[in-house]
């Protein structure tokens, strides 16, 4: 029980983020024109340390000269751990044109590490008379990010997303696996002489929905390492999305339509929660609580998880 209302999220469609290297400006304009709602122009790890300085002057070249649309335009910087990470705020925010709206920070482990790049972030913008207020996303792939999740949520009023990234922190937690997302061989239940698949990425995104979820940021799926999988793709994100995160990476093009249809309410799941609304307001009507719609039960909650799908159907109606 809590007296204070839940903040909502950044009204934004935010169903595919698709990662390109800052490396590979020839991709660039190929991810502008995409379906993807973010664009993640990547100065971290799909980066060799030779070539940083070149990503970097590419990105921000690319941030003035290409047409950006509405997507939602972010930037990897480098992990807090590397020399590197300084020299890509500063040069962005000096550098970039207003066309970027978002700063992704990898690794993070604690507040303290948005509180960082915050005040750098603050600074630079003060000294160049910066227009637009750089909003922030991260990444939790650490097992100190996850371990401190709830208070790296609610570290800054710039963050907006929060994603799961599955290699890092697969590696962080010491798992037994090469795998990027989706099905773990290895993980699984025996009944009755039968295996049955677990989830492991699961309560790691369950953390991420909930400590988004009280502080108003968009939880976001991260990478499916196999992108010949479509199945393996669309299982994990129809995992992901019933849990409650809005959207999902791309690393190939060819994953932005599936995202796309995932994190899209169905009509027939628009209909049937508008019928819910309905039904609830003749209930009201009649001074009662509670109705039955289909055989099965709906009452005051009802109306909050279908105010959900239709919230997110308008909201990227609007958005495209
Ligand atoms: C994975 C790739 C290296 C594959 O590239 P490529 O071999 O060129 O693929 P294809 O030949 O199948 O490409 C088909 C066409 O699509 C274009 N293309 C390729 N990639 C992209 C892209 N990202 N955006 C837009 N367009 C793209 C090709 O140019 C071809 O075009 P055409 O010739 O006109 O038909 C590559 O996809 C890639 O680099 N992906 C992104 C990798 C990346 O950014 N990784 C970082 C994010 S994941 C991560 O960091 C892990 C995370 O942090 C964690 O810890 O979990
Ligand atoms: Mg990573």
């Amino acid at each position: 029980m809590s007296f204070r209302i839940q903040p909502q999220p950044p009204a934004r469609p935010n169903r595919c983020q698709l990662f390109g290297p800052g490396s590979r400006p020839a991709i660039f304009e190929k991810m502008a024109s995409s379906a993807a709602d973010v664009i993640n122009l990547d100065l971290e790890d799909s980066v060799s340390p030779g070539d940083k300085d070149s990503a970097r002057a590419n990105i921000i070249q690319a941030i003035g000269d290409i047409d950006w649309g509405r997507k939602t335009l972010s930037v990897r910087i480098n992990g807090l751990d590397t020399p590197y990470w300084y020299r890509d705020v500063v040069d962005l925010l000096e550098q970039a044109g207003d066309q970027l709206d978002q700063i992704m920070i990898p690794k993070v482990g604690c507040a303290a590490d948005i509180y960082a790049v915050d005040a750098l972030v603050t600074a630079v913008e003060a000294a160049k008379g910066r227009g637009r207020k750089i909003a922030f996303e991260v990444i939790i792939e650490s097992a100190a990010g996850i371990a401190h999740v709830e208070e790296i949520a609610a570290a800054s009023p710039r963050l907006e997303a929060m994603s799961l990234g599955a290699a890092d922190f697969a590696a962080s937690m010491g798992m037994a696996t090469t795998g990027i997302g989706g099905t773990q061989e290895n993980y699984y239940m025996l009944h009755e002489g039968q295996k049955h698949w677990s989830d492991p990425w699961h309560w790691a995104q369950a953390a991420i929905v909930a400590a988004c979820r009280t502080h108003g940021v968009l939880p976001v799926d991260g990478p499916f390492g196999d992108f010949s999988d479509d199945e393996g793709f669309r299982a994990q994100a129809l995992r992901s999305a019933t849990l409650g995160m809005v959207g999902k990476w791309a690393i190939h093009p060819k994953q932005v339509t599936l995202a796309n249809e995932v994190f899209t309410p169905s009509e027939a799941a628009v209909a049937e929660a508008r019928e819910i609304l309905a039904a609830m307001e003749e209930a009201k009507a009649k001074g009662e609580g509670a109705t039955v719609y289909k055989g099965r039960l709906v009452d005051i909650a009802s109306i909050k998880q279908a105010e959900v799908i239709v919230r997110q159907s308008e909201m990227i109606a609007g958005g495209t």
